[in-house]
């Protein structure tokens, strides 16, 4: 190499300390404020499918933790049960951005949930270290379910064992968190009568935010963010209030009810904002959480008069 080369090698490694260190550092005020914060992150079955995605997802997560804050995941499998559901012979079928769950259905979400999804999420955590734990609503009442019918067009609808969550005890996830650990938790639950329902994952992550206080329910999914006037691209919403998404909610369809209910479940009870963002991005959950300007949508509380 000529001197001048050298220099010129000299001059690029500098300019890309240089861009680093301000990647670092744009990362520093949010590092400050979050620190300590509890933060769910909703993972779905459709930001799910990819591995190198939910590779990214597991290092994202345990980046959380060791910047101090306190991660919690609450994880979907919509596809996964389908798929599954396929292969034993059965239909899946949604209404209302809900499972249609017979008896016969329940069962296979629950294997697939408790047995399959979480442990593939919980194994490639814990390939960074002893971190992840996996629970499901049944364990420690985590969740009391109640049963839920699914809207559409306005109307009621039965869907069978699906689940509102009617209660939350967060003691035992706090008691993973508290150790240092990342909980996992699998959305089935049984009712009072000890009765196990299908939970939405995106509801029980609503919930779950709302009773551990957290300071952000962030919520992954296969779209940029929620858009006001689907399936028009040219319309994604940025942020909004609650109580402007509470107006939007009735002209929501499928798998955004659910989400977007969540959102206004988190804030409504507490949660200082709530996000929509595409999980399709990968290590979406670092770019949503360190960075200035955010990405998807974010649900912020009503304005205070
Ligand atoms: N207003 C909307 N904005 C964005 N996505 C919408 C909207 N209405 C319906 N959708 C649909 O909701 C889907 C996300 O929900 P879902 O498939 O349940 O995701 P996940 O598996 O990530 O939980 C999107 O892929 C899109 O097809
Ligand atoms: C009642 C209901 O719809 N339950 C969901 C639970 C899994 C889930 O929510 O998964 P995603 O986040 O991947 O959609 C289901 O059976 O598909």
């Amino acid at each position: 190499m000529t001197t001048s080369e050298n220099l010129v090698a000299a001059d690029d490694r500098l300019a890309t300390a240089a861009e680093k260190a301000g990647v670092l550092i744009e990362a520093l005020p949010w590092l400050q404020r979050f620190h300590g914060a509890t933060v769910v992150v909703k993972y779905g079955g459709n930001a799910m499918i990819d591995d190198e995605l939910k590779q990214a997802f597991a290092q994202d997560m345990v980046f959380l933790r060791m910047v101090g804050l306190r991660p919690v995941v609450v994880h979907g499998g919509g596809p996964q049960i389908t798929a599954m559901l396929e292969r034993v012979g059965l239909v899946g079928e949604f209404k209302g951005g809900l499972r249609v769950t017979t008896p016969e259905t329940m069962d296979i979400v629950r294997m697939v949930l408790v047995g399959q999804v979480s442990r593939e999420l919980v194994g490639l955590i814990n390939s960074h270290g002893p971190y992840a734990v996996g629970i499901s609503g049944e364990d420690a009442q985590l969740f009391i379910a109640e049963r839920k019918q699914a809207t559409v067009d306005g109307r009621p609808v039965d869907v069978g064992l699906v689940g509102e969550v009617a209660s939350v005890n967060p003691d035992a996830v706090l008691d993973i968190v508290n150790a240092g650990r990342i909980p996992v938790v699998s959305t089935v639950a049984p009712d009072a009568d000890g009765v196990v329902h299908n939970v939405n994952a995106d509801t029980a992550a609503g919930a779950l935010a709302a009773a551990l206080g957290a300071e952000k329910l962030v919520v992954l999914t296969d779209v940029e963010g929620l858009y006001a006037n689907w399936p028009d691209r040219s319309s994604l919403v940025d942020r909004l209030r609650v109580d402007r998404l509470e107006q939007l909610l009735p002209t929501l369809a499928s798998g955004m009810i659910p989400k977007m209910e969540a959102c206004v479940r988190a804030v409504r009870g507490g949660v200082r904002s709530a996000h929509v963002i595409d999980g399709r991005i990968a290590h979406s959950v670092l770019l949503e959480v360190f960075t200035s300007r955010g990405i998807g949508t974010m649900v912020l509380p009503e304005e205070e008069s």
